[in-house]
């Protein structure tokens, strides 16, 4: 009867570990960085994955980024390394169990005491591997979360700039293939495609590298290596019907696998666009209700809550019916995955056990079996089971893609041309304006003002005039021309009828479009004072959802408070005054002129009361015609109401 003998050399153990480790961290990463560049070239969605966050991997910064990376392969390879010895530490523990209990059977006690030894020997060896095992886990835990956090907040940035660069946040919806809900996309798709877990959002529960899809993959084909090497070792051959297959258990799990995956594969192939369909719908019913939300004021006076409520149900009920599609899909995949991995379990046991009733094989050799096969399964399974999560981690990628295209071809749109003055004029060159379907808006105008006059656009409603503007701001694509203008930052503002009120303390709400401490609240108050809102002078640092707080009125008059403030060359106003009564009006019109007499104004009004404070006028006289043409003297032709 033979002594026990561990499986492994335990005391040169530390070192041979780490030299494996090290080689199969170099061989991994040489491997993964060829697969993801093979990806990036041959496969839609790995171009698409390259084109949004490419840059993070490649520009400044970046060499930070792959010794992250590189660390969190280290961490994945420790990991299989871990799992091997573990697997080893089992067979020791089991098989000195059986040698000692044999010892003591046949009175043996060399053998006995051999096989006692080993076991207290691999009870240490645990408490080691444990110790290890544990801090591991936690030190990829905390780099992996801390590397998505920076890679997160890098193309959270990268994505707003871009939808905000050129103005593609308006005029993506002058393109062709308009895209719903960039805001989400960044919000949350960023999330989910820096998370890498699938169709998850990060979240410190989700787990370690292991379960993300890149390290995940990785470690599933170490381990599928190591674990095959094992698993080798420990395979005999097999007779079946007379034919001898050698190294039987290693081919037959192989064979089984691969057939299985290839099965799951087909089931779960509509689980993709069903998952995109699913974040799609679900998308466009949670903007109905943020949309509800902002308009609330406005619904409950039209009291139109049934006709909201069976919008909302009409946009429910795709969310419904592509959720059971998804679902039943998803329920037929999962039944194949589960009888797959509940049916290869005793499996290892099957083909080992009749070995180890020959005493070709101990105890431990025959659990070790089932673990490094159980290894190479789980290794291979993965890619199955991960199908699901890649489903959705896809449809995430394609939906940041969507935006990416969008934004380009938003600024790739025509758009007037624009170029600097240096005298203070503003000048239109054969500047033509037509509505997306081609009608002629405004026929080729030229026209100049010089420092300090004033230009009324008068017309019938829906003729063009607050087109003409959006044209002149380079928000209209469907444009031509020349408009040149003092070009400077804030030299020229374009004011839309309600006023944009940020978010945030009313401080910022008047400053804006300047930046946060750019004006002392000196001033502001004294600027609240000079147009009518003496009230607000003492709620600067108050935060609230000003644009609910502050009356239409209010908001012009806070218009005209970022106009004293930014002192812009130019200014065209669009309906700025049409909700404030005609002395209000007249007094800001007068102040405006008055603190700011070199500024072009360009206002577009139906009242015939703005008329008097310009020095101008262009008349849009339907199909395209216009008139443009000097006013009156400035006031003199038109009785003046009473100062507010
Ligand atoms: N995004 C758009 N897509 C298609 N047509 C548009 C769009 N925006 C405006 N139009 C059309 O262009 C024409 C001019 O509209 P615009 O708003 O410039 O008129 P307006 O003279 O400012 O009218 P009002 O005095 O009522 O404000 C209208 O027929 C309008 O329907």
């Amino acid at each position: 009867m033979e002594l026990f003998t561990p499986t492994l050399d335990w005391s040169s153990e530390v070192w041979t570990s780490l030299v494996w480790i090290a080689e199969a961290w170099a061989i991994a990463a040489v491997c993964t960085v060829v697969v993801l560049v093979l990806l990036g070239l041959l496969t839609t969605w790995g171009r698409q994955f390259w084109r949004i966050t490419g840059a993070y991997f490649t520009g400044p910064g970046s060499v930070k980024v792959w010794l992250w990376l590189g660390a969190l392969l280290l961490s994945v390879v420790a990991g299989v390394r871990l799992d091997v010895l573990f697997s080893y530490q089992g067979n020791d523990m089991l098989s000195s169990l059986q040698v000692a209990v044999q010892g003591i059977a046949v009175g043996n006690t060399p053998v006995k005491d051999s096989g006692e030894h080993g076991f207290w020997m691999s009870l240490w060896i645990f408490c080691i591997l444990a110790a290890i095992h544990i801090a591991r886990l936690l030190l990829d835990l905390f780099l992996l979360q801390r590397f998505v956090l920076a890679w997160r907040a890098w193309l959270t940035d990268r994505l707003t700039g871009d939808w905000l660069d050129g103005k593609a946040y308006y005029r993506s919806r002058f393109i062709d293939d308009t895209i719903d809900n960039p805001d989400q996309r960044i919000q949350s798709d960023v999330d989910v495609v820096t998370a890498g877990y699938g169709p998850l959002p990060n979240l410190p529960s989700n787990g370690g590298t292991s379960s993300t899809l890149l390290f995940g993959a990785i470690s599933a084909v170490t381990s599928i290596v190591s674990f095959t090497a094992i698993l080798w070792n420990l395979s005999g051959t097999l007779s079946v019907f007379g034919a001898e297959i050698p190294r039987a258990m290693f081919w037959i799990g192989l064979v089984y696998v691969l057939i299985a995956s290839a099965i799951a594969f087909w089931i779960g192939k509509p689980i993709i666009w069903l998952a995109f369909r699913n974040e799609k719908f679900n998308a466009a019913f949670r903007y109905a209700l943020v949309r509800l939300r902002d308009a609330s004021e406005a619904v409950a006076f039209y009291r139109g809550e049934l006709a909201e409520r069976s919008g909302l149900r009409h946009l429910f009920a795709p969310v419904v019916a592509n959720y059971k599609r998804y679902l039943n899909r998803s329920i037929g995949f999962n039944a194949w995955n589960y009888s797959i991995s509940q049916s290869i379990v005793p499996l290892p046991y099957l083909l080992q056990a009749p070995r180890l009733f020959a005493a070709e094989i101990r105890l431990g050799d025959l659990t070790q079996s089932a673990s490094a096969f159980n290894g190479i399964q789980n290794g291979l399974s993965f890619f199955r089971n991960a199908y699901d999560a890649f489903a959705g981690y896809r449809a995430a990628i394609i939906r940041l893609h969507g935006l990416v295209v969008a934004n380009e071809e938003a600024r790739a749109l025509p758009e007037v041309t624009t170029l600097p003055c240096v005298d203070g004029t503003v000048q239109l060159k054969a500047v033509e304006v037509r509505t997306p379907d081609g009608q002629q808006l405004i026929k080729p105008l030229d026209m100049r003002l010089d420092v300090g006059d004033t230009l009324v656009v008068t017309g019938p409603s829906g003729i063009g005039k607050t087109t003409l503007l959006r044209s002149l701001a380079e928000l209209w694509p469907f444009t031509t021309g020349t408009l040149i203008r003092p070009g400077g930052p804030n030299e020229t503002m374009f004011l839309s009828q309600l006023p944009y009120v940020p978010l945030g303390d009313l401080r910022t709400v008047v400053t804006y479009p300047g930046e946060e401490g750019t004006v002392d609240d000196e001033t502001i108050r004294a600027t609240l004072h000079k147009v009518a809102l003496p009230h607000l002078v003492d709620r600067l640092d108050e935060a609230q959802d000003w644009a609910k707080v502050l009356s239409p009125g209010e908001q012009q008059r806070i218009a005209f408070a970022r106009i004293l403030l930014t002192k812009p060359k130019v200014v065209f106003l669009d309906e700025s005054t049409s909700a404030l009564d005609e002395n209000l009006e007249f007094a800001l019109y007068r102040l405006m002129r008055s603190e700011l007499p070199g500024t072009i104004v360009v206002s577009v009004s139906h009242r015939s009361t703005v008329e008097q404070h310009h020095t101008h006028e262009l008349e849009l006289l339907g199909e395209g015609e216009w008139r443009f043409g000097p006013l009156g003297p400035l006031g003199n032709d038109k009785p003046e109401p009473a100062p507010a």
